[in-house]
């Protein structure tokens, strides 16, 4: 089915996997709330307070599930105070287990990740992605950007269709900065905290601040790659998360 578009989609598999994780999390902590993407295409709250909450993306990449394109994760970020205190990204199809804790490093099936010790652009991958409206003025926007970055000139713009393995990627050395403007607080909120423990650094498109309601992000191994990225990128600003009148 199609959400807020023609290509926003969601599958049964979407909302299974999300009701499996939140009944299964409920019969532990009856307290805790939560944020999940398709509780809240079907109408729940998307405010991030300082209650802990757990933060869920069911599938990352359900475009890439329904075209069998194979890199597909679920997300799941547990934040108190409105910090992310754990993360988790599943890459379903790779048979990885990226997981942090704040303050415990970042780990991928259990070995230690490290970002890319790499601080100079040209020879640099940067992860993108094109996201998900199909307004030319929006993607005029995106494209002016892309075509920014690769002119620096860089070694490659890649993406893996989910914003959580973009991150993971950041987190494991792969790719030296992953930046978009469009996503969602369930696609980055496990992802930021893999990024930031494996040694990277986060923060909005306008050189300020990550804010996990503002749905933009540079993840970069290190601060001279992502301020180097902020320069190049048309900073604007889609309707925030917690924006109650969003949908
Ligand atoms: N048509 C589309 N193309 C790419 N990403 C899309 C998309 N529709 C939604 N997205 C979401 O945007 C994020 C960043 O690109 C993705 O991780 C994806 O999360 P989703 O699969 O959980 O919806
Ligand atoms: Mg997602
Ligand atoms: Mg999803």
């Amino acid at each position: 089915m199609t959400k807020s578009s023609s290509v926003d989609l969601v599958t049964q598999t979407d909302q299974k996997v999300e009701q499996l994780i939140i009944q299964s999390v409920k019969e532990k902590f009856p307290t805790h709330r939560f944020i999940g993407e398709e509780s809240v295409a079907a109408g729940e709250s998307c405010v991030l307070t300082d209650a802990p909450t757990w933060i869920i993306d069911p599938i990352d990449g359900t475009t890439n599930f329904v075209h069998a394109f194979p890199f597909v994760a679920v997300s799941i970020g547990f934040s108190v105070n409105k910090q992310v205190e754990f993360g988790v990204v599943f890459s379903c199809l790779e048979d990885k287990m990226f997981t942090a804790r704040r303050g415990k490093g970042a780990f991928c099936n259990g070995e230690p990740l490290q970002v890319s010790d790499q601080e100079d652009i040209k020879q640099s991958i940067i992860a993108t992605e094109f996201g998900s409206s199909r307004d030319p003025d929006a993607v005029d926007r995106i494209f002016s950007s892309l075509r920014n970055v690769l002119c620096i000139p860089v070694h490659g713009v890649r993406g893996a269709g989910t914003a959580a393995i973009n991150m993971c990627l950041v987190a494991s050395g792969c790719v030296e900065a992953y930046y978009e403007i469009g996503i969602h607080v369930w696609d980055i909120a496990a992802g930021s905290l893999i990024v930031s423990e494996a040694g990277g650094v986060l923060m909005d498109v306008d050189g300020g601040p990550l804010d996990l309601m503002s749905r933009r992000i540079v993840a970069a191994n290190s601060r001279t790659i992502a301020e180097r990225i902020v320069r190049e990128i048309d900073a604007f600003g889609p309707p925030r998360d917690d924006e109650p009148l969003r949908r």
